[in-house]
């Protein structure tokens, strides 16, 4: 008998009997651990980057990074310590070095690497090919490949500004003012920024076009960028709207502790919502970039209570969920997650200002739709979000489209609905490895 592939296999989903109440230890952020490990190699000098991320994303990125020559070396810290199943102490020692190629990217179908990398490339010494799985192919990118050739670089695509391409690196980037379109993804702004300090005259990028999502991932380049000693003067610090600029300069070498993943604490908060529960997440900072701050808001708008405590953020259900009419543009990863607590509300709600995930790791809207609406529910698109008609819902096959958070917002959903089953649920490798068994512990199994 053949083994069943991964993508095609089935968990069910558990079934709550109660109110959950548990403490979750979440691994650290997919958004800080790849912004970090590429300050990091472009840095002058040697940084360390403690409790990173090991996930397919930030893997991808590691791998990526040493093919290009940077040694990204494994320790565990005399400190180490097991908590709550996780290995605290654990770090990357981050060795920048010359940037060269040949070398080949596979960037999966993660958005950070296939984004902010082309920049880095640009600085390295020979070609640097990129590859990815067939839906990175799909994934906008030309808004780096067209600003990369007005800052100076050869780069060879098969001219949809898309995935696959080759950057050929010159050693050296001229850099300098650029303007680019980002409505689509602000990870175009990202990764201009992230090596624009190592660019000859830096850069300047405007955005032209419309609204920008995302913002608080921009602020988390700056805010990073600034760490690592660069200059960079923002539309916030009184300089013009849309227009980011980063003076040509040398990184530090920082040590840097990674935060938990807050949009991946999002199912764990979420349960303790939907079932009346109290979870608390360990190591919620209190001051952060991250978009999953904004679960303390928009949870607590659906019926929760938040408590930042020092043990952690403490999210306790009242035991009714109520919808909501929000727009999610700064916060558009949390959109899975908050539909699936939508589904099981007792009043509509409305997620607005999320156009641009159709072109994230599937077309999330659509996707929604369809597998919310195959369990009984009553979800339409519009032309910027969803539309959430809570009814009661039923067992059955939840898709995931190779989507991670596709796969934790069915399990949300399975939570309160006997019978549903997780379609491939170690899709959730990109960026939370240990879901099954961290959602299996938060319930005592
Ligand atoms: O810069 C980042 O780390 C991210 C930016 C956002 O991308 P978009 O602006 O393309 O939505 C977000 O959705 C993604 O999960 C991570
Ligand atoms: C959109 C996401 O990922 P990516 O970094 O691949 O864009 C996400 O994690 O929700």
């Amino acid at each position: 008998m053949t083994a069943t592939p991964a993508h095609t296999a089935l968990w069910p989903a558990p079934h709550a009997s109660g109110a959950v109440t548990a403490t979750v230890h979440v691994p650290g952020s997919k958004s800080v651990t790849n912004r970090a490990l590429v300050l990091a190699a472009l840095a002058a000098e040697p940084g360390w980057l403690r409790r990173p991320l090991r996930s397919r994303d930030t893997l991808l990125m590691a791998g990526a990074l040493r093919a290009m020559g940077v040694g990204i070396e494994e320790t565990v810290s005399s400190s180490s310590a097991v908590t709550g199943g996780l290995v605290s102490g654990e770090a990357w020692r981050v060795i920048p070095s010359g940037l060269h190629g040949p070398a080949t990217v596979d960037v999966g179908n993660a958005g950070t690497v296939m984004r902010f990398l082309p920049p880095v490339a640009a600085l390295a010494d020979g070609p640097i090919r990129f590859d990815g799985d067939p839906r990175s192919y799909e994934r906008p990118l030309t808004g780096v490949i067209d600003a990369l050739r007005v800052l100076g670089a050869r780069i060879d695509d098969d001219g949809r500004g898309a995935l696959p391409l080759t950057v050929h690196g010159g050693g050296a980037l001229d850099g300098g003012p650029v303007e680019i379109d980002a409505s689509s993804s602000s990870q175009f702004v990202s990764a201009l920024l992230l090596s624009g300090a190592r660019f000859n005259q830096g850069v300047e990028v405007r955005h032209v076009g419309g609204p920008l999502p995302s913002m608080p991932h921009i602020r988390m380049t700056v805010d990073m960028l600034r760490s690592a000693g660069a200059q960079v003067d923002t539309p916030e610090a009184g300089g013009e709207p849309n227009v980011w600029r980063v003076t040509p300069g040398a990184l530090l070498g920082r040590d840097l502790t990674v935060e938990p993943d807050l949009s991946n604490a999002q199912p764990f908060l979420a349960a303790a919502l939907i079932t009346g529960g109290t979870v608390t997440i360990p190591d919620w900072p209190a001051h952060t970039t991250q978009p999953g701050d904004a679960l303390r808001e928009i949870f607590t708008e659906m019926g929760g209570s938040c408590e930042l405590t020092e043990q952690g953020l403490v999210l306790t259900g009242s035991g009714s969920v109520h919808g909501l009419d929000v727009d999610l543009s700064e916060v558009g990863e949390l959109t899975p997650g908050i539909a699936a607590v939508a589904a099981l509300a007792d009043s509509p709600s409305t997620l607005r200002g999320v156009a641009h995930l159709r072109l994230h790791e599937t077309d999330r809207l659509a996707a929604l739709t369809k597998e919310i609406n195959g369990l009984g529910g009553d979800v339409t698109e519009t032309a910027d979000g969803l539309h959430i008609r809570p009814r009661r819902l039923h067992g059955g096959v939840f898709h995931t489209y190779d989507d991670h958070r596709m796969a934790t917002a069915g399990a949300v959903i399975g939570l309160a609905v006997d019978g549903v089953q997780i379609e491939n649920v170690a899709t959730t490798a990109k960026t939370l490895p240990d879901f099954p068994e961290l959602w299996t512990g938060m319930l005592g199994n």
